[in-house]
C-alpha cells in the first residue's frame, strides 16, 4: 500500500507540473483580456454577465482600441474575438462575408426558430432571403405596413392613452410598445386583429410564449451547451419552459397557417405575409436547396423568424427613444414643432385633421426630418440588436491586424460602436439629432450611413429597415403631437440582458394631453 501511495505520489506531482506549465503557457500566448490561470477571462464574463453590452463598452474605451479577445477556462476550447473596429466590421460583415456564417452552434441555441432565415446559411438562406426580399419590397406590402401602423395607432394606442391622460393614472410604456409591435406583426403577418393593446390590457398566451422562448434563448448563451441540453433532456428549469412555450407557439402558428391554406383555396382574397408565402410555395419544389420539411413546417418556421424579427425591435426602438425625448426637452420641442407645421398644413387641405387627437398617414411622416434624425440618433445609442454574432470558417487576418483562427466566435457589439468617441466624436453619449442633419437642415445620410451598423450591412442587412421607421414615425409622431409622455422620478433606467435591447424593469409614465 505503501509502495502504492509512494508511487502516485510523483504522478500526481508531474501531472500538476504539466497541467501548471501548460496553464502558464496559455496564460503567457493568450491575448485575451482579464486572463486567469485556468479559467481565461471566465471570472470576467461571469462578474458582467448582467451587464455585457456596457462592459465591452467600458473595455474598448480603457483599452483605447477596437478590438479584444475573450477566452473561456483551459480546455473549454471557447475564444470570442469582440470588435467595434470600423474596417473589422465591413470586412467581416460584407467583404468577407462567405467566410463569416452564423454557424451550426447558433442554429442549435436558437433551434426554436427552426429553419427560418435567422438560422439559416449557405443556399438555404440565399433562398430565403429571396423570398423574403420579393414580399418586402413590393408596394402592396409597403401600403399594408403603412395601413396597418396607422389603423393600430389610430384605433388602439391613441385611444389608450387618451384613456390614461383622463383617468391620471400612470402606465408602462414599456407594455405599450411592446404590445403594439405585437399587433401590427399579427396583422402583416397573419392578417390578424391581435387587440393586444386595448385598454383593458389583456393576456394573450401567444405574446408570452413567444417572450418565454426569447428568454430561455438568452438563458442558453449564459452557459455551456452541455449544461442546457441536459436540462432539456430532463425536461427541468427554462428548458421546460421552453417546451411549453414552443408548445404553444406551435398550435397556434399550425392553427393561423392551416386557417390561411383553406381560405386561399376557396379564394378568399388576402395579403399579408403568409399569403405571399403560401404562393410563392407552389414553386417550392423547384427549389431543392431548401431545409428538407413539410410545407407547413417550412411556413412555420418562416413566419415566426419574421415574428421574433418585426417584433421585439420596434418594441425596443420605441422605448428608448421615448425615454431619450423625455430626458432631452430641448429634442422634444423641436420634433413637436415639426409636428405642428405638418398638422397645420393637412389642417388646411382635410377636415379628418380637424379634432382632436390627430394621427398622420404615413406618406406625410415620410418628410419629417427632424423625427427622422431622432430615431436615428435613438437606434444609434440603444441599437435593438445590440451584439451580431458570427464564426470564422477560415483563419483571417483582419483590417486591424487581429489573427482570428477557425472556430473563433465574432462578437460585433454594435451598442458599443454607437458610443466610441473615435467613431462617432467626443460628444458621442449625448442625444442630439443635429448629429445627422446638414447646415441646410437635410438629412446627411452619407456622412452616417458608413458608420451606422444598427440594421446590420452587407448581404444580411436587415430586410425591415424601411417597414421600422414606417412604424416608429408613425407611432412617434401620433405620441408626441398629442401628448406629453412624462417619465415619474426615481426610476433606475437600465438595459436588461436580453437578445433584444430592452429596459431592466417597467418605464412607469404619466401621459398629458398636449396644449399646441
Ligand atoms: C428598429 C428595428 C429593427 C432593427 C434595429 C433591426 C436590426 C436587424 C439586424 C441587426 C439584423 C441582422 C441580424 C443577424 O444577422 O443575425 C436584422 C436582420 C433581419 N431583420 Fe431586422 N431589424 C429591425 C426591424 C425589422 C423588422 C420590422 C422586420 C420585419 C419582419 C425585420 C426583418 C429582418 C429580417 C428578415 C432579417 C434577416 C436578414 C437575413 O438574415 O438575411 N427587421 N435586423
Amino acid at each position: 500500500m505503501d509502495a502504492l501511495s509512494n508511487s502516485y505520489i510523483p504522478a500526481c506531482f508531474m501531472l500538476f507540473i504539466c497541467f501548471l506549465s501548460i496553464a502558464l503557457f496559455l496564460k503567457k500566448t493568450s491575448q485575451a483580456i482579464d486572463y486567469w490561470l485556468f479559467l481565461g477571462s471566465f471570472p470576467s464574463v461571469v462578474m458582467n454577465s448582467n451587464r455585457i453590452p456596457d462592459w465591452f463598452t467600458e473595455v474598448f474605451t480603457s483599452l483605447g482600441r477596437g478590438s479584444f479577445f475573450v477566452d473561456g477556462p483551459i480546455f473549454s476550447n471557447l475564444k470570442y474575438f469582440v470588435t467595434c473596429h470600423h474596417q473589422n466590421i465591413e470586412y467581416i460583415l460584407k467583404t468577407n462575408f462567405n467566410n463569416f456564417p452564423k454557424g451550426p452552434d447558433f442554429k442549435q441555441v436558437f433551434s426554436p426558430l427552426g429553419d427560418g432565415i435567422f438560422n439559416a446559411d449557405s443556399e438555404s438562406w440565399r433562398v430565403q432571403r429571396r423570398m423574403a426580399h420579393t414580399a418586402f419590397i413590393s408596394a402592396e406590402f409597403k401600403n399594408l405596413i403603412s395601413n396597418i401602423s396607422r389603423q393600430v395607432v389610430e384605433d388602439q394606442l391613441v385611444p389608450l392613452l387618451v384613456h390614461v391622460a383622463k383617468t391620471g393614472s400612470t402606465i408602462d410604456l414599456q407594455e405599450v410598445c411592446s404590445r403594439f409591435a405585437f399587433d401590427v406583426n399579427m396583422n402583416a403577418i397573419f392578417g390578424l386583429h391581435g387587440n393586444y393593446l386595448s385598454t383593458e390590457l389583456p393576456s394573450n398566451d401567444l405574446a408570452e410564449a413567444i417572450g418565454d422562448v426569447q428568454e430561455a434563448v438568452f438563458f442558453r448563451h449564459t452557459m455551456p451547451m452541455f449544461v442546457w441540453k441536459l436540462m432539456r433532456l430532463f425536461r427541468i428549469g427554462r428548458e421546460r419552459e421552453l417546451l411549453k412555450a414552443v408548445k404553444t407557439i406551435d398550435a397556434h402558428f399550425y392553427e393561423h397557417i392551416s386557417q390561411k391554406q383553406k381560405h386561399l383555396i376557396q379564394g378568399v382574397k388576402t395579403f399579408d405575409l403568409l399569403s405571399s408565402y403560401i404562393n410563392e410555395e407552389l414553386n417550392r419544389t423547384k427549389i431543392p436547396s431548401l431545409p428538407p420539411k413539410n410545407d407547413d413546417e417550412f411556413l412555420r418556421d418562416s413566419m415566426l423568424s419574421l415574428f421574433v424579427a418585426g417584433k421585439d425591435t420596434i418594441a425596443s426602438g420605441l422605448i428608448w427613444f421615448f425615454w431619450l425625448v423625455s430626458k432631452t426637452p430641448s429634442v422634444e420641442k423641436k420634433i413637436s414643432e415639426e409636428l405642428e407645421v405638418l398638422l397645420s398644413s393637412k389642417m388646411g387641405q382635410l377636415s379628418e385633421y380637424h379634432e382632436w387627437p390627430w394621427v398622420f398617414h404615413s406618406d406625410d411622416t415620410n418628410g419629417l426630418v427632424y423625427l427622422h434624425a431622432a430615431l436615428c440618433e435613438s437606434l444609434r445609442l440603444y441599437p435593438p440588436v445590440p451584439i451580431n454574432s458570427k464564426t470564422v470558417l477560415n483563419e483571417v487576418v483582419l483590417p486591424d491586424g487581429s489573427l482570428i483562427k477557425p472556430g473563433t466566435q465574432v462578437l460585433i457589439p454594435f451598442y458599443s460602436v454607437g458610443r466610441m468617441p473615435w467613431i462617432w466624436g467626443e460628444d458621442c453619449l449625448e442625444f442630439k439629432p443635429e448629429r445627422w442633419m446638414d447646415g441646410d437642415g437635410k438629412l446627411a445620410r452619407h456622412e452616417n450611413a458608413a458608420k451606422f451598423f444598427t440594421f446590420n450591412i452587407g448581404p444580411r442587412t436587415c430586410l425591415g429597415k424601411d417597414m421600422s421607421f414606417t412604424q416608429l414615425k408613425a407611432v412617434a409622431a401620433a405620441v408626441l403631437l398629442n401628448f406629453h409622455v412624462e417619465v415619474l422620478e426615481g426610476q433606475h433606467v437600465c438595459p436588461k440582458p436580453a437578445i433584444t435591447l430592452h429596459m431592466k424593469k417597467d418605464l412607469q409614465v404619466k401621459i398629458h394631453k398636449r396644449v399646441i
